[in-house]
């Protein structure tokens, strides 16, 4: 019965895409605006003026005064570097900017700005980057003095808002792990207070700045991250709401959509999402990955180990069960269930198909709009040399 009603509100069209499906976050063809020599960039991975891109692969900038902790924050998410190693890391001595996007959910680019650097430099085209930027982190070292990571922050934040007032403004206060709880709270607060105020003496107290205290030691980098990415997503409310459909029809208590390889989670249902859950998501996925790595690839292969065949079930001491499956070629869904109501294992997994197509047929309008914005500026542009080359030929 809950199967057939689940059906009935996911299920669309009878085609099952998947290869499509697999490849919605690719997004190499439509880097086409801007040239590297213009980007001043190294590798060329860049697509600034994309703006549906931006929407799909949310686009994040990582800023902060010299040994912050970005790189770390980067290599520690999406590298899979153990925190430890972090103290190895050499510090950036010239601008430089690296993507994370090839193997995530996440579309991310990293800028280092060494603190001597005039980022706003006239020969800096700063416009460019925040034109097409969804979020700005910076990050201040909490273990550090702040003023003058508080009057960059604010010179950072006015003229990235002029230029694109769009953009989320996320101030991670990070290395909080040698601060006592109290301490922490009393940091959040002075700096929360003191880079407000700074943008209420300059007019501007309609930006908006969200903080989170952060650390590479524990979980709580990456839940900060999961928000601002969460953020960025334009289709979460629906997500949100097919998870909710999901778990109430199956039996589930919780369920969180997972990017497998930062272990960010990009949606869970509309009930509260408390550490541990979370905490034993990530562990549960790093057992998944680590496994897979180890016994489940043959030599002549490379690249992640989770395909479309990953799936996992852990049970837990408490008579809870945690289900793992993919979901896209970046995604997975991992829930909590009662173990009573893994006994009808057959029935989530229908549901679990579903929801499946469903999360498809989302990003597939996505795809759909995105090839059709690309037909008509293509049109327009053909039309635009062809009207040239007449005015051309008259004179
Ligand atoms: N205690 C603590 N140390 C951290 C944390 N994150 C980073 N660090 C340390 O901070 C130092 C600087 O980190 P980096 O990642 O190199 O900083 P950065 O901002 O990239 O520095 P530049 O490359 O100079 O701009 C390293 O020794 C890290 O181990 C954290 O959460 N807690």
């Amino acid at each position: 019965m809950s199967g057939e009603m689940v059906s009935a509100a996911l299920s669309g069209e009878e085609e099952e895409e998947e290869d499509a499906a697999l490849g919605y976050y690719d997004d190499e063809d439509d880097l086409e605006a801007f040239s590297d020599a213009e980007l001043g960039c190294e590798d060329g991975v860049l697509g600034f003026s994309d703006s549906l891109n931006g929407e799909v692969k949310p686009r994040i900038l990582l800023m902060g005064l010299r040994r912050s902790g970005k790189s770390s924050i980067q290599k520690v998410v999406f590298h899979k570097m153990s925190p430890n190693e972090t103290l190895f890391l050499e510090s950036t001595n010239k601008i430089c900017r690296e993507d994370v996007s090839s193997s995530s959910f996440v579309s991310f680019q990293i800028w280092d700005f060494p603190g001597q650097i005039d980022f706003f430099d006239p020969t800096f085209d700063y416009e460019m980057i925040f034109r097409g930027t969804g979020a700005l982190i910076f990050v201040i070292d909490s273990q550090d003095d702040y003023v003058e990571a508080l009057s960059r922050l604010h010179l950072t934040v006015t003229r990235a808002y002029k230029v694109n007032p769009e953009i989320n403004f996320e101030v991670f206060i990070h290395k909080v792990d040698g601060l006592s709880d109290d301490h922490k709270i009393e940091k959040q607060r002075d700096i929360n207070k003191r880079a407000n105020d700074d943008l209420a003496d300059a007019g501007l107290e309609r930006i908006h700045l969200s903080f989170y205290l952060t650390s590479i030691y524990d979980h709580s980098i990456f839940e900060a991250f999961s928000k601002v990415v969460q953020k960025l997503i334009p289709q979460l409310p629906t997500l949100e709401n097919l998870l909710n459909i999901f778990i109430s029809n199956s039996g589930v208590e919780k369920a969180f959509l997972f990017d497998v390889v930062s272990k960010i989670y990009i949606a869970t249902d509309s009930s509260p999402v408390d550490m541990q859950t979370y905490e034993l998501c990530c562990d549960m996925i790093d057992v998944v990955i680590d496994i897979s790595c180890i016994y489940g690839m043959s030599d002549s292969e490379a690249g992640l180990p989770y395909d479309e065949e990953s799936m996992a079930i852990i049970h837990l001491n408490n008579t809870t069960v945690m289900y793992l499956k993919e979901v896209t070629k970046f995604l997975a869904m991992v829930c909590f269930l009662r173990k009573e109501s893994f006994e009808r294992k057959g029935l989530i997994d229908y549901n679990f198909h579903c929801f499946k197509q469903a999360i498809q047929e989302v990003f597939d309008v996505r795809v759909k709009v995105q090839q059709n914005r690309k037909l008509l500026s293509q049109r327009r542009r053909s039309k635009l040399t062809m009207a040239n080359g007449e005015l051309g030929n008259a004179h």
